[in-house]
């Protein structure tokens, strides 16, 4: 198979982890690949090695293997502890004597940040006033901008909603009174659902008003389906379908609907066939009942609106939205409604748009308006903005972490403990990392119970002592708060005075189960931890969330965009922390200053020490000092995985998938994100492992897979999207991502994590 091929590419640690010159134990294979790698490192010693070391000491992720001593195989505990620890060890674990583990200490051969802190003046660094929130100048009303009174007055008495953001301001003055398409670009959180949506509805219920001066009846539900609502994942078109149908109680003779899967099919066809007149779906479900159900007629549709515009132009759904337009266009007809234009409006709608789409299937979208959220901006600043990145918020406080590999666990743990030591300071955090194998095993990790773990153990030494002979042990109960396995207590981060709550959420899972899991945590009170993928990157607007973790850098700019953009929405306070590692991935900092109108003069930087002591430091006097209860952690951790085969093979699961995700950072930021110069060693110790990494493979899908697999593959084949098939299933084995190589591992590896539910492909 391809990915064995892939996996064995990145298997460059070994060059990196120089081996004993002498190994004992293990089994007769292992010494034998030792002796043989040691043998074939020995006639590596000419000019061309020593240019080669010289190239890697400059890799600050890298150890330097010449200056030290070759490292001794460690199975001692007092190893992981700082020197100064002396020799308090714990009940050592038989199997830490494995020689094919490696226990490292947290804290040696870590590598330094290559840049400095930037200096900050004082004073320099002002309280940003908030960029999305509504204009409450008074000048700006929604009746002033063209809406009904009726539509207005619903919107203040009934959604609370007193005046217009920027972007809505914009937005429904130019599409109440224009029929060009249009590109609606504006922040995160700034309100651009109903930036669309009212002049929408407003444009709809204005029909009414034309089919009853024609002394005809009222528009009603099937008088045809005027406008089309695509977005990329089901549960922002479930979003977005409650807005709408929010705004459309003060318009009862008009129905909206979704069909975007994860339902049966008939009772989606029924829905149509009972009529709708705005209908909000996914691509490729859209395609479905295009092709198949005759009750769905289009002829009418004269808005069509991409929400997540450029998701939607992106791989995946490119030759669905060719479909959708070509048939369209095909089957658009004179409507019998009078007032209804003649030609169909076309309108993209992102965080991130870039506004050089030309062509839409079809559509022409060469004389498409810029609709922004300042249109004082002139068109020179405009073709600038192009190039740069997308802004934030401007109250976001944005940071950034300088985080060793190794200490990437214990510094998520001591951030999130530190978060959450006192009651009511974060109300919900979300964590992103790079994949589903990832959340899983972070998810088992911090929910899991130690009082239980260790009344196990000691119920196992008592049998040991007793001489009774070894019960089959059963497999954990884990008290669970959802009866699906994705809500449970946060173990690792609760204090007795603030328990949290942990979510977790990535595309693999089935839907019902995804939306249960969103609910809770978009309702939940408590304090709470939702760890997840890209799948809640985009769109989604879940209340209180005060802090956003990257934990694993975005794939690319723009996704890091959207993801921060889940807090501090609509004027609201929000902090965002990203952890990189010293070397390349510093470089990604410049990034970050993009994103803010004075170069990001409030970013601050952290790192893993601060980060650690004020986690794991606690006020509580004790004896230990903070890198020793670190270490602790790590070391207990690091137990738990070698005693519970499920969570070893979830932790070598995940490691295996993050490396293969690391792979896929877009080609331009690929620099920054480069696969030769991730240490897989240190890495290894993130995940709890002590294997070599060149050892970790884990074959096969990861559990429960198997359907989506499936699913995906129908899909795929389903829409007819054959090129995309093959370039997925002859991902080249060993090849480092070169673009079209990078594309066909995004491709891969979303078949890998069953991405074909993260990005609704169904
Ligand atoms: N004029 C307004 N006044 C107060 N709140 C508003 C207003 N308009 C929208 N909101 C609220 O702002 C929140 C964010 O809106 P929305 O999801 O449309 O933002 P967005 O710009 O689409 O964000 P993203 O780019 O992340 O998708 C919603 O909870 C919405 O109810």
């Amino acid at each position: 198979m391809a990915d064995d091929g892939m996996l064995m590419n990145f298997s460059i640690a070994d060059s990196v982890i120089k081996p004993e010159a002498k190994f004992k134990g293990g089994t007769w294979r292992d010494r034998l690949v030792a002796k043989k790698r040691s043998s074939h490192r020995g006639s590596e010693n000419g000019p061309k090695d020593a240019a080669a070391r010289n190239a890697a000491s400059k890799n600050p992720n890298q150890i330097q293997l010449g200056d030290r001593p070759a490292k001794r195989q460690r199975t001692d505990d007092s190893s992981q502890r700082p020197q100064r620890s002396g020799d308090r060890r714990p009940h050592q674990h038989p199997r830490e004597k494995d020689p094919r583990h490696f226990v490292s200490s947290l804290f040696t051969s870590n590598p330094e940040a290559q840049n400095a802190e930037e200096p900050k003046q004082e004073g320099e660094v002002e309280e940003a006033k908030p960029t999305n929130a509504p204009l409450i100048d008074g000048l700006d009303t929604f009746t002033n901008l063209g809406l009904s009174p009726n539509l207005a007055a619903h919107l203040l008495t009934k959604l609370e909603l007193k005046a217009p953001t920027a972007i809505q301001k914009s937005s429904i003055s130019q599409l109440l009174k224009e029929e060009s398409d249009a590109f609606i670009q504006a922040e995160t959180g700034s309100g651009k659902t109903l930036a669309y949506l009212l002049p929408l509805v407003q444009r709809i219920m204005d029909l009414s008003k034309a089919t009853k001066e024609h002394n005809d009846n009222q528009v009603h539900r099937d008088s045809g389906l005027f406008a089309i609502i695509l977005a990329p994942t089901r549960e922002l078109c479930k979003q977005i379908s409650v807005v709408l149908e929010n705004i459309l109680r003060c318009a009862n003779w008009l129905v909206c609907g979704t069909v975007i899967g994860g339902e049966k099919k008939k009772s989606e066809k029924a829905r149509l066939r009972k009529g709708l007149n705005i209908l909000v779906a996914t691509p490729g479900r859209l395609v479905d009942h295009l092709d198949n159900t005759e009750a769905l007629d289009v002829s009418n549709v004269r808005w069509l609106v991409l929400d997540e515009g450029d998701r939607l132009m992106d791989m995946g759904f490119e030759e669905e939205l060719q479909g959708i337009v070509g048939k369209l266009d095909a089957r658009q007809r004179p409507s019998r409604v009078p007032g209804v234009p003649t030609r169909r409006t076309t309108v993209l709608c992102s965080a991130t748009l870039k506004m050089n789409v030309q062509k839409l299937g079809e559509i022409s979208l060469k004389d498409a308006v810029h609709i922004k959220a300042d249109p004082s901006d002139d068109e020179e600043k405009e073709e600038k903005d192009d190039d740069e990145a997308f802004r934030v918020p401007a109250q976001l406080k944005q940071s950034y972490a300088i985080v060793p590999a190794k200490l990437r666990l214990v510094s998520l743990t001591a951030y999130l403990k530190r978060t959450f030591m006192r009651k009511g300071s974060v109300m919900k955090a979300i964590v992103f990392m790079s994949c589903a194998d990832v959340v899983d095993f972070h998810f088992e990790l911090f929910s899991r119970n130690q009082d239980r773990e260790q009344q196990r153990k000691l119920e196992r030494e008592q049998r040991e002592k007793d001489g009774k002979p070894e019960e089959e042990e059963k497999p954990e109960e884990k008290e669970e708060l959802s009866p699906h396995g994705t809500i449970a207590p946060a173990r690792a981060f609760s204090t007795p005075t603030n328990p949290v709550i942990l979510h977790r959420l990535h595309g693999s899972l089935p839907q019902n189960v995804r939306t249960a899991t969103l609910g809770s945590f978009s309702r939940s009170t408590e304090a709470c931890v939702m760890i997840c993928t890209d799948v809640a990157s985009r769109g989604l607007d879940l209340p209180n969330v005060d802090l956003v973790v990257e934990y694993d850098p975005a794939f690319s700019s723009d996704d890091h965009t959207h993801r921060i953009g889940r807090t501090a929405r609509v004027g609201r306070d929000g902090r965002a922390l990203i952890f990189l590692q010293p070397g390349c991935e510093e470089n990604y900092v410049q990034v970050l200053k993009r994103g803010y109108r004075d170069g990001g003069k409030a970013l601050t930087r952290t790192d893993a020490n601060e980060i650690i002591k004020r986690g794991f430091g606690g006020n509580e006097s004790g004896k230990k000092n903070w890198e020793e209860k670190t270490t602790d952690w790590q070391m207990d951790v690091e137990r738990w995985a070698l005693d519970n085969p499920e969570y070893l093979e979830m932790a070598r699961r995940a490691f295996q998938s993050h490396v293969r995700a690391y792979s896929t950072h877009i080609a331009a930021e690929r620099s920054m994100f480069n696969i030769k110069e991730l240490h897989l060693g240190h890495l290894a110790k993130s995940f709890a492992l002590r294997d070599r990494p060149g050892k970790i493979n884990v074959p096969g899908l990861r559990p429960g897979q198997e359907d989506s697999k499936k699913d995906f593959k129908a899909a795929r084949n389903g829409a007819g999207n054959k090129r995309k098939a093959a370039a997925a299933d002859d991902a080249a084995p060993g090849a480092l991502p070169t673009d079209d190589a990078a594309r066909r591992m995004r491709a891969k590896m979303r078949e890998h994590m069953a991405g074909a539910n993260e990005f609704n492909l169904a």
